[in-house]
């Protein structure tokens, strides 16, 4: 039997996070970062800047990833797990490359990483892969002896992150006028991608379709409307819809978007909606702005009352999945058994993705993946 609390062979754990600015100089910088190579039209990009600055020119992610680092820390602590949790970003400070530099001049040298992102796809999984093998060789370059990084699994149907989503669900259910509550519709929602990288996420066996992330997010919004249905007897109807499209017009990405869903419903009579954001794990500005400014002005001008459901963001329940998480891989590359929890159809995600998994439009090296340069 081994320790529950044994991290080893981890040293160190990464929250590896996608960034946001952090005043308005800041903007233009980031939205150029985010968007290097990647053929998001100017109008779009002008637009999205403009969300930003309605905010002071500051992503709340940035926020949200300080207090998930605080809960982390502080449920580690509360479990005798003893292992520094660091923080780095793709797109913004704290840079994931300095991030690393610093874990590496600590002296770390097998650090699991916990991405943002709890879904399978180009955006929320390979390309943090390509990231961290940038910045290993960032390192190696500099003559530094670069850690081994592990990414850890999918936890979009863990207990600790679909739980606190059903509670969400409920409250906003609660806060709905009696009136229209047992009619209301639970849209939920994502970020919308191109159809063609949907198609390819997750391992190859399942490509096509809408591939695992249009599968792992109906699972996720399944799972949640009968737990809701479980706890209230009422079986609101529901749909998986998506959000933050971006991308040239003519390229296909996933539809319906949620204030045509919106519109839509209002059409067919129905009373009211909860928007549950499943796709995003803490409030940034996917969600304040499309959601809490966007899509809640487009309800109101359709007279449709709808409330927006809570994200995880640095709920406890969350910090300790990611250590269960943590300590379920560390058993495993120890060569224990560990119980993988997971709740849903689809059982437990794999720990390292096959070559196939997500694949990039143009192949770059990966770090954690079976087909990285240091697997
Ligand atoms: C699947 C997915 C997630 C969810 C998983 C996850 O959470 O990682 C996500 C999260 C996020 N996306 C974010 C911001 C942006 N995403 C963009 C563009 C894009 N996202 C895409 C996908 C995703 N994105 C895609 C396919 C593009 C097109 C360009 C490309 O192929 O890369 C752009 C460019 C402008 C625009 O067109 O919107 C911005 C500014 C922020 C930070 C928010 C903040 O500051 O609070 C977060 C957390
Ligand atoms: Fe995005």
């Amino acid at each position: 039997m081994s320790d529950l609390r044994d991290p080893a062979p981890y040293d160190a754990l990464l929250l590896l996070s996608f960034g946001g600015p952090e005043g308005p100089d800041d903007v233009v910088p980031f939205l150029q970062n985010v968007t290097r190579g990647r053929g998001i039209p100017a109008e779009r990009l002008k637009e999205v800047g403009q969300h930003y600055f309605l905010f002071g020119g500051v992503s709340p992610i940035n926020d949200q990833n300080r207090a998930l680092l605080d809960a982390l820390r502080k449920d580690f602590a509360g479990h005798g797990l003893d292992l520094p949790v660091y923080w780095g970003n793709r797109n913004w400070a704290p840079y994931l490359t300095d991030t690393l530099r610093e874990m590496t001049r600590d002296g770390h040298r097998r650090i699991a990483v916990l991405a943002t992102s709890a879904y399978a796809s180009y955006s929320g999984c390979r390309q943090y892969r390509e990231n961290l093998a940038d910045a290993l060789a960032t390192l190696a370059g500099e003559g530094l002896r670069p850690p081994r990084v592990d990414k850890l699994r999918h936890y979009f149907n863990h207990p600790g992150f679909v739980r606190p989503m059903i509670e969400g669900v409920l409250a906003s259910l609660a806060e709905l006028p009696e009136e229209v509550r047992a009619g209301a519709h639970l849209a939920f929602t994502t970020h919308s991608i191109p159809t063609a990288s949907a198609d390819t996420s997750g391992p190859a066996p399942g490509h096509g379709d809408g591939g695992a992330y249009v599968r792992q997010h109906l699972d996720v919004a399944r799972l949640i409307a009968d737990a809701v249905r479980e706890e209230t007897g009422v079986a609101h109807p529901w749909r998986l819809v998506y959000q933050s499209r971006s991308g040239a017009p003519h390229i296909p990405w996933l539809e319906p978007d949620i204030c045509d869903h919106l519109r839509a419903l209002r059409a067919d009579g129905a009373p009211a909606a909860v928007m549950v954001p499943i796709g995003f794990v803490s409030d940034h500005m996917e969600v304040l702005y499309d959601l809490d400014t966007e899509a809640t002005a487009k309800a109101a001008e359709l007279g449709l009352p709808v409330r927006r459901s809570a994200t995880v963001g640095a709920d406890p329940r969350f910090a300790a999945a990611v250590r269960d998480l943590l300590l379920e891989r560390a058993a495993t590359e120890r060569g224990a058994d560990a119980e993988r929890c997971a709740l849903g159809a689809l059982g437990a995600s794999h720990d390292r993705c096959p070559a196939d998994c997500c694949p990039a439009r143009t192949p770059r090296p990966a770090a954690a993946g079976a087909d990285s340069p240091q697997a």
